[in-house]
């Protein structure tokens, strides 16, 4: 296996100037696996959308000796080629049940740890990989940081549904558990709805504040609903979460309900 070293081109681009925003996700990331991806850890989850690169790009920066016995198993076809492209082996979740961490990104974190999740559409993978894991770690910059779910990820629940069930299911939501606009996610760039790494179609499903402050009770309702494959709520599984902040310092909420200011250089 050969990993590119650390000041291959694409790394050279990545130390290019970033956003705030870019500049917060990397923060949170690197902060991450320093803490969380240990020498000793060899099956690791890598998973979704643009806060995740930045979590490959510093597994990377550990060198190839400590990458050369590690297994990276993707949350769905982004981060299948996030790992092949940076030389790290690819490995499945059918062949490993058990991972030593999984690090994802989040849409949306409350107090509680609980997350939105599912802005890509990938969180039924998401959420096998984060069960399997041994520790499940979130990174995210400052604008998904929260006190109540749905506060700032306002387009709603992301919900995975079998194509054949969507309308029932959508009308269980609108009429049954008090979402009237939940709607069909639609593709850009792409007629017709959003298919899923599943072949399945995603519904958004928006809730009120009462309801989102209860993110396990409305969880376990929209589970039963027939159809539904999975739920983008993720309760009771985040061991901890990084976000990084416009100022460079990172703000870690633990498991354990503290939250831990982590200022600029440490
Ligand atoms: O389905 C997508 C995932 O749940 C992502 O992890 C989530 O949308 C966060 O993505 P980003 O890092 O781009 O904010």
């Amino acid at each position: 296996m050969s990993i590119p070293s650390i000041s291959s081109p694409s790394l050279a681009a990545a130390a290019a100037p970033l956003s705030s925003v870019e500049a917060s996700k990397r923060l949170a990331a690197y902060t991450a696996v320093d803490r969380h991806v240990l020498p000793e850890d060899k099956i690791i989850g890598i998973g979704s959308g643009s806060t995740v690169p930045y979590v490959v790009e510093r597994i990377l920066q550990q060198g190839e000796e400590r990458n050369r016995d590690r297994v990276f198993l993707p949350t769905g076809f982004q981060s299948q080629e996030l790992i092949t492209h940076a030389g790290l082996r690819l490995g499945d979740i059918t062949q490993y049940s058990v991972l030593d961490v999984t690090i994802d990104g989040a849409d949306e974190v409350d107090s509680d740890l609980n997350c939105i999740k599912g802005g890509g559409a990938c969180q039924l993978r998401e959420k096998v990989l984060a069960e399997a894991a041994k520790t499940f770690i979130v990174v995210a910059d400052y604008r998904k940081n929260s006190s109540v779910l749905g506060t700032t990820f306002i387009t709603g629940v992301p919900i995975e549904v079998s194509p054949f069930a969507h309308s029932t299911v959508l009308r269980s939501l609108r009429t049954k558990l008090g979402s009237p606009k939940a709607i069909l996610r639609m593709g850009h760039a792409k007629a017709g709805p959003v298919v899923t790494d599943n072949s399945n179609f995603i519904i958004d499903a928006p809730f009120s504040e009462d309801v989102m402050k209860k993110p396990h009770e409305l969880l376990a309702k929209i589970k039963l609903l027939t159809g539904v494959v999975e739920v983008g709520l993720f309760c009771n599984i985040v061991k901890a979460a990084y976000f990084g902040n416009q100022d460079g310092s990172v703000t870690a909420k633990l498991e354990s309900g503290e939250v831990v200011q982590i200022e600029k250089g440490h």
